[in-house]
């Protein structure tokens, strides 16, 4: 990383995990463009659960892949803290994302033929101070699971082992896209309940992405995302538990 990669010290943001400014992402699609974000400029602060919601092709997903930095604006700024992402190299992005990152998607991703505890296991070899892989089953309640294999897990169990796996590397973020959208409502409940528990334990940002609207209940900071913008920032003194959320 060289200077141009730190923001200068006048505007230093300990407390704010992602500012972006006047982000903007094109993708080429045939003769024309498709403009995925259209000038996102926004604060994510440090330990804040935070929820995206917006209509299918708003930007959501293109988003949170620039932050998580699985992807790159086209123009425009991401700052994690004080070092500017917009203009890492490819080498330096993947170790952004190994050792501040935990991605979960609505797919869960585990290796079939490995036990849960060894599916968790697999990301702590690669992390620098990761948590021992019992500990980030058992901050998900999964401790009894561990040596199960994937097939013996249900839905909701499987997102939960990689919602540990995730955690096991002690990420600062936690990146979700669409967690619970293969899950019924009331197991949907107990994934949300985990990331919501991981949030306030150990205080990793956590950005989910959903379609569903009431889930935004549980959240200190709801992002509405419309035709490539955040069109609108709800801030919530009371989120409530995702129990009483009706879904
Ligand atoms: N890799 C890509 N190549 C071309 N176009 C893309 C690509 N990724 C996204 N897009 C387009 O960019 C726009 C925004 O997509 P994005 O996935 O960010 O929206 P979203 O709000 O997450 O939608 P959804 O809720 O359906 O997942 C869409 O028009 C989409 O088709």
């Amino acid at each position: 990383m060289n200077n141009d990669n730190v923001l200068s010290k006048d505007v230093l943001r300990n407390n704010i995990t992602f500012h972006t400014e006047s982000l903007t992402k094109d993708y080429p699609s045939g003769e024309t463009v498709v403009q995925a974000l259209r000038g996102v400029s926004l604060d994510i602060p440090k330990g804040d659960m935070v929820v995206l919601l917006g209509p299918s092709g708003s930007g959501k997903s293109t988003f949170l892949n620039i932050i998580g930095g699985l992807d790159s604006p086209t123009s425009g700024e991401v700052y994690f803290h004080n070092d500017r992402l917009s203009h890492y190299t490819e080498q330096e992005l993947t170790r952004f994302r190994r050792y501040n990152v935990g991605f979960v998607f609505q797919a869960y991703n585990l290796v079939p033929s490995l036990t849960a505890l060894e599916n968790v296991a697999l990301v702590t070899d690669i992390s620098l101070d990761p948590m021992p892989p019992m500990e980030a089953l058992a901050a998900v309640h999964l401790e009894d699971r561990a040596r199960h294999f994937p097939s013996q897990l249900s839905g909701g169990e499987q997102q939960r082992v990689a919602i540990a796996r995730a955690l096991a590397k002690r990420p600062e973020v936690l990146l979700c896209d669409e967690p619970t959208g293969a899950l019924d409502s009331e197991t949907g409940i107990v994934v949300l309940k985990a990331l919501q528990e991981v949030n306030r334990t150990y205080g990793t940002t956590t950005i989910i992405i959903t379609h569903n609207a009431s889930i935004s209940a549980m959240a200190d900071r709801v992002i509405h995302f419309a035709d490539g913008q955040a069109v609108e920032v709800q801030l919530n003194d009371n989120p409530v538990s995702p129990e009483e959320i009706s879904w």
